[in-house]
């Protein structure tokens, strides 16, 4: 059930080209049926065909963007994507300690699809430190994962294994994305005592742009509005796989996934 009266927060980069980013958590915070707010990290000069320059913002107006929406509007669950320097990052874990929060979604993102790097190499030591162990649930691709852990991810049985690893760094679970295999499109929930597998049919489309940012802000809605762990992956998978199907082209390169959802009772509806 949609209910515009949960509130849920990004805090990421901007994408220009509204694929990625604050635009496409956005977008999906309002198709699934939450109130979506934003807290920008940093401006990325963006298209279908790449990332052009970035420009973090600074440290206060990300912590007073934070406190001000707290102080007004608490949210049911927030996601985390790009945070890319080791002091916002700090800025960040430091200012929601403020708050006690339920969902805490991390997609740690490193690498656009265009191949530029959204994570400064020296902010990996904090993401690994400080904001991973605060994660409800963090949602790496297998580029991630292997980052994270330096182990190789060639199949289902390494995204357990992997997936294990991460889970000691503190989260409660660990989603692994398994977009960046060859075959069906296959997603491992893993936690303390769940192991879960979510398949899909591999979808030829070259439009994949924001899959993830789209599939972690799928999972922040979800949980805001009451549902478990399982089906709140399960909601979200079927979501981020409508949109591929439906994604388009737009621009010159790769275009983004098509955000809609089917028809649900709104909260609040006479
Ligand atoms: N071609 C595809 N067909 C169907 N699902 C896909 C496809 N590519 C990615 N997915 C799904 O999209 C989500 C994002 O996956 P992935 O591509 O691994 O992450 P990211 O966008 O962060 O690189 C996952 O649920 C994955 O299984
Ligand atoms: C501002 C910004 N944040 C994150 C990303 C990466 O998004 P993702 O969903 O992983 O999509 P692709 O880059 O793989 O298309 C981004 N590009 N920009």
């Amino acid at each position: 059930m949609r209910n515009y009266k949960i509130p849920t927060l990004t805090i990421a980069g901007s994408d220009s080209s509204g694929g990625a980013g604050i635009q496409a958590d956005l977008k999906t915070f309002s198709a699934i049926g939450t109130y979506g707010m934003s807290v920008i990290t940093a401006i990325t000069a963006q298209n279908t065909q790449g990332v052009f320059e970035v420009e973090e913002l600074s440290k206060k107006i990300i912590r007073k963007q934070i406190e001000v929406v707290f102080e007004d509007i608490t949210p049911k669950a927030v996601k985390i994507g790009m945070v890319s320097s080791p002091e916002i990052i700090l800025e960040i874990v430091n200012s929601l300690k403020n708050y006690n929060l339920e969902y805490l979604v991390v997609d740690p993102v490193m690498i656009s699809k265009s191949g530029y790097s959204l994570l400064r190499p020296q902010a990996k030591e904090n993401l690994m430190k400080y904001l991973i162990p605060m994660a409800y649930i963090i949602t790496p691709n297998i580029p991630e994962a292997e980052e994270i852990t330096g182990m190789k991810v060639n199949n289902i049985d390494d995204m357990k294994i992997v997936g294990e690893k991460i889970l000691e760094l503190g989260p409660k679970y660990v989603l692994m994305k398994g977009g960046h295999l060859d075959g069906d499109a296959i997603d491992v929930l893993i936690g303390e005592d769940i192991f879960e597998i979510y398949k899909s049919k591999r979808i030829d489309r070259k439009n994949t742009h924001g899959t993830g940012c789209t599939l972690s802000s799928a999972i922040t809605s979800h949980l805001a509005l009451g549902y478990g762990i399982k089906e709140s992956i399960k909601l979200s998978k079927e979501y981020i796989t409508q949109a591929i199907k439906y994604s388009f082209d737009i621009g010159h390169g790769v275009g983004p996934v098509q955000h809609f959802y089917k028809f649900t009772k709104v909260e609040g509806e006479i």
